[in-house]
């Protein structure tokens, strides 16, 4: 039997990628470049010839927005979408609206590397008097969960992000998968990050030097059990993809330019 193709896709851009703001579970639709960033992807898999069967979201805007676009761009609009909170990106709790270049300032660099790439460090909990938690708790997206509202997380590690996205990923996402379709998960850095370390079996010292760019698919081909026969493949232009990464990494350092 052939090779399975999974494609990961962080969003394109968002309102608040430009303004450097840790923005996790507030719902930002996509900047103009956002927009445009998802239309060259969906051309992009286009010219590659390649067809989805289903796609699956987070319940956020912006991981929705970029899979209806890509779809659009590839004359596809067809193909079931599904949404779940468990492909939502990492809940950052009280550092969620925060600057990372003034956070940089505060604590450091090095500090603000570990809270957005380490595997298991939890940022402090979001709690009531913080200025988002009303507009995210009083959503009426949140009340459409397999959990009750209240046990949704605060905050996350990437390995709560890992813990909740598993069991949809191992009881929705590969009978797909093991049934011969072609499966596009449009997310985020982060659920997109747990879900590789899951699938490549990646050390929690190698995940902090992983990094995914607004825009960009990233092909995993699998084997029978789901087992990648090959590295990621991040398609695009390389020179482009690099400068992308890098983008994202120079957002935790002091002098940023948000630009
Ligand atoms: O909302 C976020 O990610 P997203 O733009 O992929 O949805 C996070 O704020 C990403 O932040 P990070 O790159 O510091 O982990």
């Amino acid at each position: 039997m052939s090779n399975h193709k999974l494609f990961l896709l962080r969003h394109g851009e968002g309102a608040w990628n430009k303004e450097n703001r840790f923005c996790s579970w507030v719902d930002q639709k996509l900047s103009d470049n956002g927009v445009l960033e998802a239309q060259e992807c969906g051309r992009l898999l286009k010219e590659h010839g390649y067809e989805f069967d289903r796609v699956f979201t987070s319940i956020l805007s912006r991981s929705v927005q970029t899979a209806w676009l890509v779809l659009e761009a590839m004359g596809q609009e067809w193909v079931p979408v599904t949404k779940s909170w468990r492909l939502n990106e990492r809940h950052y709790g009280a550092l969620i609206g925060l600057n990372r270049a003034e956070m940089a300032q505060k604590h450091g660099e090095e500090k603000v590397k570990l809270w957005r790439r380490s595997y298991d460090i939890t940022p402090p909990p979001i709690d009531e008097s913080h200025p988002y938690f009303t507009e995210i708790y009083n959503d009426r997206r949140y009340n459409t969960c397999d959990v009750p509202k209240e046990q949704l997380p605060r905050t996350e590690s990437l390995k709560e992000v890992l813990d909740r996205l598993l069991p949809y990923w191992n009881e929705v996402i590969v009978p797909e998968i093991k049934n011969g379709k072609t499966v596009l998960i449009s997310a985020h850095g982060n659920s997109c990050r747990a879900l590789l370390k899951h699938l490549e079996g990646i050390s929690e010292t190698e995940i902090v030097g992983v990094t995914l760019p607004t825009g960009v698919p990233v092909l995993l081909e699998m084997d029978g059990g789901l087992r990648p026969v090959k590295p990621r493949q991040l398609l695009g232009d390389p020179a482009k993809i690099q400068a992308a990464i890098k983008k994202v990494e120079d957002q935790g350092k002091v002098n940023a330019s948000n630009k």
